[in-house]
Formats: C-alpha cells, sequence, structure tokens
C-alpha cells in the first residue's frame, strides 16, 4: 500500500483507490437495490396487465423481490454510509500527516485561519454527504432501470419522455453548476469569517476597551460577510428550488401528453399499456425528487472537495527524509538525540521570503556564524531585523537559498535535517504548551518537583493535573513551564526567544544569572534572543543583525577586553550593552 504522504496526484482520486474495494461492494449492493426495487415496479405492472385472475408466480416473484429489495437497500445504506466515513477518516489521517511533514515555510505561507475552516467545516461538509449518496445511487439505479422498463413497454411514448427528461435534465445541469459557484463564493468568505472569529474570541480583551473597533467589526466586517454568506446560500438553495418546479412542470406535462397520447389512433397504445407506463412515470417522480433533493448537498460537498484537494495539494511535497518519522516511530519508543556536539557552523547563508505579495520580501545573509559547544549566545537587533528568521535557519526550519550549514564539519543535508533538529529545545515567542508538557512533567515527581518549585509553579501543578490547559497559569508562569520542560528534555542546545520579556524583574534575574550559567555548566548550549543588555556579561558571544545581516560580533574574550569582532552598526557598548531593538 502507498504512503499516504508520498501521494501527489488528487486527494479524492488517492483515497478512492485507498478504499476501492468497500466502494465496489456499495456500488454492487445499491444497483441490487436499486433493479430489485425497478424488478418489483415490473411485477406490479405484470400483475395489473395480466388480468384480474391471481397469477403465483408473479406473487412469488413479489414476495421474493420485496426481500431483496428491502435487505439491500438497508445494505446499501450502511455500507455507503461505512463507505463515506471510512473515506473522510482517510482523509483527516492524509490531510493531518501532509500538515505535520509540511516544510514550516509552506505552513506559514497558507496561514492557520485557512486552515481550520478545511479540517473541520469542509470535512464535516464531505461527511454529511456520505449517507445523501446512498438513497443517490439506489434512486439513479431505480430511474435507469425504471426507464428501461418503460422504453421497453411503450418505445412510442418512451420518446415523448426522454424530450421533456432532456429539458428537465438541461434545468438541473445548469442549476446545479450556477449553485456550485455561488456555494464556492459562500465559501471563499468562511475564510473570513473564521478570520473575524478568531479576532472576536482572541482580542476579546481588547475590543471591551475599544468600542470603535468593536462596532467597526461587528458592523463593518462580521455582518456583511455574513450577509453575503447568507445571500449566496439562499441563491444557490433558490436555483435548485427554480429547477425543482421546472421539472415538476415538465413531469406532469409528460404524464398529461401520456394520458393525450393514450387517445391518439395513429399511436395504436392499449390502456393497460398507457396504465401501466402512467403508474411507473408516478412512482420514478418520486426518486427523482429524491435524487434532485440530494443535489444541493452533493453540491456543498463538490466545494469542500476542492477545498481539501488544494490543501492537500499545497502540502503535497514533504520535506525529504521526515514522512518515515509518522510511520516508523512506535508510540512510546525514543528517537535517538545526538547527546553532543562540537561545532555547529553557517557558511555563507542566504534566505529570503517567497510569499506571493509584491512588496519587497525579506532577506537574510549571507551570515557566517560559529557555534561551539556550552556556549552562552544572545542575538539582539531592531524588531524585524531576522533574528528569528536567523533562528529557524540554525534550526533548519528554513531550508537555505544558498551556503552550508555544518554539524561538526559535516553538512546538514535535506536527508539530516530532522535528525539534527532534534538536538534543539525552543520556547519561541510564539510557543505552544503542549497539553501533555504537564502530564509527562508529573511523571518525573523527584526531578520535576524540585524544579517546580525552583520555577515557583509547584502550587499550581500537582500529581494530579493531567493538561496544561486544565490549569490556570499566569503568561509568566505558562512559559515558567515551557522552560521547565525544555530543561527536562536534556537536549544538548536550548534557544528562548526573548523568554525573559514577561517574567518580573526577580525571576529574569535568576533566569540570566543562575538558570542560564547552570545550563551551560551542564554542558548545554544556550542561544538566547534578548534585549536584556544589563546581563550581557554571562555572554559567550553576541551576535547584532540589522536589515538581515550580521553586523556586530563579540566573542567572550572581546567583551573581556572590550573588543568588538567585527565593525558596529548596532551599537553595543563596550560594557555589553545594546541599543538594538
Ligand atoms: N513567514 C514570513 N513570510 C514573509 N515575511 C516574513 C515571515 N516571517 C517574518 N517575515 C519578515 O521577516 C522580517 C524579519 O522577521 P523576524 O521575525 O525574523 O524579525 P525579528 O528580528 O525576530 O523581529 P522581532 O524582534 O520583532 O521579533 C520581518 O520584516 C518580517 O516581516
Amino acid at each position: 500500500m502507498p504512503s499516504s504522504i508520498e501521494v501527489r496526484k488528487s486527494i479524492l482520486i488517492h483515497l478512492l483507490k485507498l478504499n476501492y474495494r468497500i466502494i465496489s461492494f456499495s456500488a454492487i449492493i445499491s444497483l441490487i437495490g436499486g433493479i430489485s426495487t425497478s424488478a418489483l415496479l415490473v411485477v406490479i405492472n405484470e400483475c395489473i396487465r395480466s388480468g384480474v385472475n391471481t397469477d403465483y408466480n408473479l406473487l412469488i416473484y413479489f414476495v421474493f423481490l420485496c426481500v431483496i429489495a428491502s435487505v439491500s437497500s438497508v445494505c446499501a445504506d450502511i455500507s455507503v454510509n461505512l463507505t463515506g466515513q471510512r473515506i473522510i477518516a482517510s482523509a483527516r489521517r492524509v490531510l493531518a500527516a501532509r500538515i505535520l511533514v509540511a516544510p514550516i515555510d509552506a505552513l506559514e505561507r497558507y496561514r492557520t485561519y485557512r486552515l481550520i475552516p478545511v479540517l473541520t467545516h469542509d470535512i464535516e461538509t464531505v461527511s454529511n454527504s456520505a449517507v445523501a449518496i446512498s438513497s443517490f445511487a439506489v434512486s439513479a439505479t431505480i430511474c435507469i432501470c425504471g426507464l428501461a422498463y418503460l422504453l421497453f413497454i411503450s418505445p412510442t411514448l418512451m420518446i415523448i419522455v426522454v424530450f421533456f427528461l432532456f429539458f428537465s435534465a438541461a434545468a438541473q445541469i445548469i442549476a446545479q453548476s450556477r449553485a456550485v459557484v455561488e456555494f464556492n463564493q459562500a465559501r471563499s468568505h468562511e475564510d473570513q469569517i473564521q478570520k473575524c472569529y478568531r479576532a472576536i474570541a482572541e482580542g476579546a480583551k481588547e475590543l471591551r476597551l475599544h468600542r470603535k473597533r468593536r462596532y467597526n467589526i461587528y458592523n463593518l466586517k462580521l455582518k456583511p460577510i455574513i450577509q453575503e454568506i447568507y445571500g449566496k446560500q439562499i441563491r444557490a438553495v433558490n436555483l435548485y428550488v427554480s429547477a425543482r418546479a421546472f421539472n415538476t412542470i415538465t413531469y406532469f406535462s409528460v404524464v398529461g401528453i401520456v394520458l393525450l397520447a393514450r387517445d391518439s389512433s395513429w399511436l395504436n397504445i392499449d390502456l393497460a399499456t398507457s396504465a401501466g407506463f402512467i403508474i411507473i412515470l408516478l412512482y420514478l417522480r418520486g426518486q427523482f425528487e429524491q435524487i434532485i433533493g440530494v443535489l444541493p448537498v452533493i453540491g456543498r460537498a463538490i466545494v469542500s472537495l476542492r477545498r481539501i484537494d488544494d490543501l492537500a495539494e499545497q502540502f503535497s511535497n514533504p520535506e525529504i527524509g521526515i514522512s518515515h518519522t509518522l510511520e516508523n516511530v512506535e508510540p512510546g519508543q525514543k528517537m535517538t538525540l545526538k547527546k553532543d556536539f562540537a561545532v555547529i557552523e553557517l557558511q555563507k547563508i542566504k534566505f529570503s521570503y517567497s510569499s506571493g505579495e509584491t512588496r519587497q520580501q525579506f532577506a537574510v545573509g549571507p551570515i557566517d556564524l560559529v557555534i561551539r559547544s556550552g556556549e552562552i549566545i544572545f542575538i539582539v537587533g531592531e524588531n524585524g531585523s531576522g533574528k528569528t528568521t536567523l533562528i529557524k535557519l540554525l534550526l533548519a526550519l528554513y531550508a537555505p537559498a544558498a551556503g552550508v550549514l555544518l554539524l561538526d564539519g559535516q553538512e546538514v543535508t535535506a536527508e539530516s535535517r530532522d535528525d539534527y533538529r532534534q538536538m534543539f529545545t525552543t520556547v519561541f515567542s510564539d510557543y505552544y504548551l503542549f497539553d501533555d508538557i504537564v502530564s509527562e512533567t508529573v511523571c518525573l515527581p523527584e526531578v520535576a518537583t524540585q524544579y517546580l518549585r525552583r520555577f515557583e509553579i509547584d502550587h499550581k501543578i500537582g500529581a494530579d493535573t493531567r493538561s496544561a490547559s486544565e490549569i490556570d497559569l499566569s503568561t509568566g508562569q505558562r512559559k515558567r513551564l515551557a522552560l521547565l520542560k525544555a530543561w527536562l528534555e536534556d537536549r544538548p542546545i536550548l534557544i528562548f526567544d526573548e523568554w525573559a520579556a514577561d517574567q518580573d524583574p526577580m525571576f529574569r534575574r535568576v533566569f540570566y544569572q543562575d538558570l542560564l550559567p547552570e545550563l551551560k555548566n551542564s554542558g548545554k548550549t544556550v542561544i538566547a534572543i534578548s534585549h536584556d543588555d544589563r546581563y550581557f556579561e554571562i555572554a559567550d558571544q553576541i551576535l547584532c543583525l540589522k536589515d538581515g545581516v550580521l553586523t556586530n560580533y563579540i566573542s567572550v574574550n572581546a567583551l573581556g577586553s572590550n573588543e568588538l569582532v567585527q565593525t558596529s552598526d548596532c551599537e553595543i557598548e563596550p560594557n555589553g550593552s545594546s541599543k538594538g531593538g
């Protein structure tokens, strides 16, 4: 079986291929359901045509077909729903896997507010269509078989039916294609509404304090989008309703014409034939109604499938050498971590963002940098000077456009990138506190208790606390928990992005003067983006970035001797204080 991550074609085709057995079974069962129901119609019609005497053969057929039709329609419902749900489950797995192994810059480009509606709303819409497709399949089979039987009993009358059916089908196809356009436009607005919902949920505090913004977001953003979605959905459904009304008129016109045709001498149709024809035609109307009723559900599902397909396509190129990590690592199995290193070098590294915007893209480099094991390194610079981008390059989260990254003299290639990253533990400024951080921490009672006390969060977390979202921690306390986790992970390099920014002065001092030197003494390498220049004397290197270029580079000896290694644009005072950032 091919890996769910490797496939690059349309996700739907991929999923259909993965589930072809159950799909074939469902199709056959639906076919049997449709054919047996149609056969039942034939038997009923033949009973009517055969006269008043009871035909026991036909009665046996009738009972047999009743059983087959009922059983197969139940089986069709169950198996089509099962198929649909299996496909949805596969889609969920494939999408999650693709996101987990996609390059970070692809994820950043896609934007979270667009990602979530696809994973929730679109998957749900497709999932809801699964049951509808079952009745669609059975009804479509009955209609095809029923029309074939009508052709058999009266080819002449069938010509009239086909003539009208042509117009009905054309009206339905036009309605369907135009409704899909409306659904598609409504769905595009869903992304915008998601953005607004995020703003009103995450910016709740700010909105309480800003009456005008609150008014604007509600009246100028949310309400127009909601109105737009409402209008598009109504227009789409009205198209179906109009087509349905047209079809009802057309259908009864056919019935009327068949009734009239009965009297026509040149058509030469007997009473039993025309009566049977009309009974079946009326029965088929119910089936056509069923099909028409399902079309809006299918229309919405088509739009959602396109979105799912687009997302899968965006993330169809996984990072090299990382796809297998989702499948090969057994639960609980520890990855092999490189416990130490001597030196990491960045040689003439260059990188630039490549989002679709026309504005000039930010570029970094060329950067030359040497990081030795056991050093404390501070990165300083103005906002937007490229500090976080440099960290992401160092972590090999971004692939450089030029230059090389060397670990102990060996190039970090696409294949070895994931192993290389396992040497780092990070607390970014937009870090995410995973729920299992708490459960993993309380599983290590002796060590954890000691650190929880030291980080002054022991009163918040007990042995019974299972997840980070269960506890009400302040912003600073949450960061301490993230630091604690980074500490306990025991990886050789720790990276902190403005970690101390929201700590109280006491704990900030503890962080710089106690914790970082302690990490260094235990052999760890610490890289910190920091603006706390009063603590820079503990650093072995201070890197200063300006517009994506390293402009200043102070080594520990240089600090000791008050000497800058490279020329300064960054205004780091000889005693170590920086005016950058
Ligand atoms: N995903 C991205 N796509 C395009 N441009 C980006 C992206 N991320 C950052 N940038 C741009 O790159 C520049 C450097 O950003 P970066 O986050 O590296 O700066 P920084 O020095 O860490 O800033 P700060 O001190 O404010 O955190 C900024 O101009 C920013 O707009």
